[in-house]
């Protein structure tokens, strides 16, 4: 295999060696700091712990403006590596499910490897990836970066080592893993499904059931995480069920993941995820209802977000969200459909454990209104467009 590693911020990954030779005057270097590695820049150390000999480097060095006002300096390695083993068969994966995030987390899948990092065909972190979606127009592209395509969720995991489900909701999940064409019918002793969409803990542990009547193994993994981490591979797995599938399907969390918890019995899990998504939720209720307030005394949005950005309460989240939010854009990342199922089933389990989430509850029912009033599809910072409503008309 061969990788780009960067050093200094500069990313010169999709670049043919001779091109980066002949940008780059040689130099010999000791170390490198990270490789541009499946979408990420990953410390070396990674690449290590993930079984990838390092063989060999080659340093470049170059300085210059690129183009832009400021002086610059790049070095950019080449690294030679191979596997531990060389001739090691990576599993097979399926992916159900191939919406916003099934999407990306599928091409990472694929990518995982490629070519376009320099990837020598010998390299065994490659994966043979099949992928099936409800409407398979969705699977052309993916198919095209060279997936098979899947002609049920059944036969997809019987043709797979490990089946990943991506699914919008707990209708939806079910559907897939236990319907009349479910992954259930194609599983067996040796095989994993591993279930990343956002649901509750009985539907998880329904299909956890289902599928270890088969001899196969169980992983609910819903992710922490949009759109942008799941593109970037940059995703939490909030994992539970199985320990021998968690460390079977590991190297495939970390190609589409940052981190992941291994969380124990199926249901804490999707525990974790709906508390991550009921609080999320509530931030943006409560961030949407600032802006608005803050415009109603006259004060400047955009400032508002800056004070908010310098102190406790910054986050990524308002960061990110709250310009276009002020300018009444909402580019769907997650869906505002989502984020009140995630509520509704949070407030479900909060009732279940006897736990009073009254501010849950109040911001469900703005998102269920707000749903009903069209905003679904939109991103669910379109939750400000329902307090929009003058509630005194
Ligand atoms: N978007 C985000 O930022 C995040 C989403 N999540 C969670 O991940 C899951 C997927 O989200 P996302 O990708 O955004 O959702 P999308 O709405 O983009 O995709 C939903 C997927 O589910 C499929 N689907 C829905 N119902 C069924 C059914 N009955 N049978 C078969 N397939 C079905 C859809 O198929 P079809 O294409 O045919 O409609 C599609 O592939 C959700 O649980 C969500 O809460 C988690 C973290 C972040
Ligand atoms: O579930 C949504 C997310 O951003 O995480």
């Amino acid at each position: 295999m061969k990788a780009v590693v960067m050093a200094k911020g500069m990313v010169m990954a999709h670049r043919p060696l001779p091109m980066l030779n002949s940008m780059f005057s040689r130099s010999s270097v000791s170390f490198a700091e990270s490789v541009f590695f499946q979408g990420c820049v990953a410390p070396l150390s990674t690449l290590r712990a993930r079984g990838v000999r390092i063989r060999s480097y080659q340093g470049c060095s170059s300085s210059g403006n690129g183009g832009g006002s400021s002086p610059w300096t790049r070095r950019a390695f080449v690294v030679s590596a191979s596997s531990s083993t060389g001739d090691e068969k990576q599993p097979s994966v399926g992916f159900l499910g191939l919406g916003i995030m099934g999407t990306a987390m599928a091409r990472n899948l694929i990518m995982a490897g490629a070519d376009h990092l320099y990837v020598t065909a010998t390299d065994t972190l490659r994966y043979d990836v099949t992928v099936w979606n409800r409407s398979t127009s969705k699977c052309d592209p993916l198919i095209s970066e060279g997936a098979k395509r899947g002609e049920s969720p059944e036969q997809t995991a019987a043709a797979c080592d490990v089946t990943f489900a991506m699914l919008a909701d707990p209708a939806g999940a079910m559907e897939v893993a236990c319907g009349p064409q479910g992954a259930v019918k194609g599983l067996s002793a040796g095989k994993g499904y591993v279930d990343v969409s956002t649901v509750d803990d009985e539907t998880s542990k329904a299909i956890a059931e289902a599928v270890r009547k088969t001899g196969a193994e169980f992983l609910e993994a819903p992710v922490s995480g949009s759109k942008k981490p799941a593109v970037d591979g940059t995703l939490i797995f909030l994992t539970a069920g199985d320990k021998p599938l968690f460390e079977r399907a590991s190297p495939m969390l970390d190609v589409m993941g940052k981190s992941k918890f291994y969380l124990g019995e199926v249901g804490n899990g999707a525990a974790m995820k709906l508390v991550v998504n009921m609080v999320m939720g509530s931030m943006m209720a409560s961030f949407s209802e600032g802006l608005l307030l803050g415009a109603k005394t006259g004060l400047d949005p955009k400032t508002i977000i800056e004070v908010i950005g310098q102190g406790a309460i910054s986050a990524p989240m308002f960061a990110m969200k709250g310009p276009s939010m002020v300018e009444g854009q909402y580019p769907t990342a997650f869906p505002l459909k989502h984020q009140q199922k995630d509520l509704r089933l949070a407030v479900e389990l909060a009732d279940k454990v006897g736990q009073p989430t009254p501010i849950a509850a109040a911001v469900n029912d703005l998102y269920a209104q707000a749903k009903s009033n069209g905003l679904g599809d939109e991103d669910f910072s379109a939750i400000i467009e329902a307090l929009k409503v003058n509630v005194n008309a």
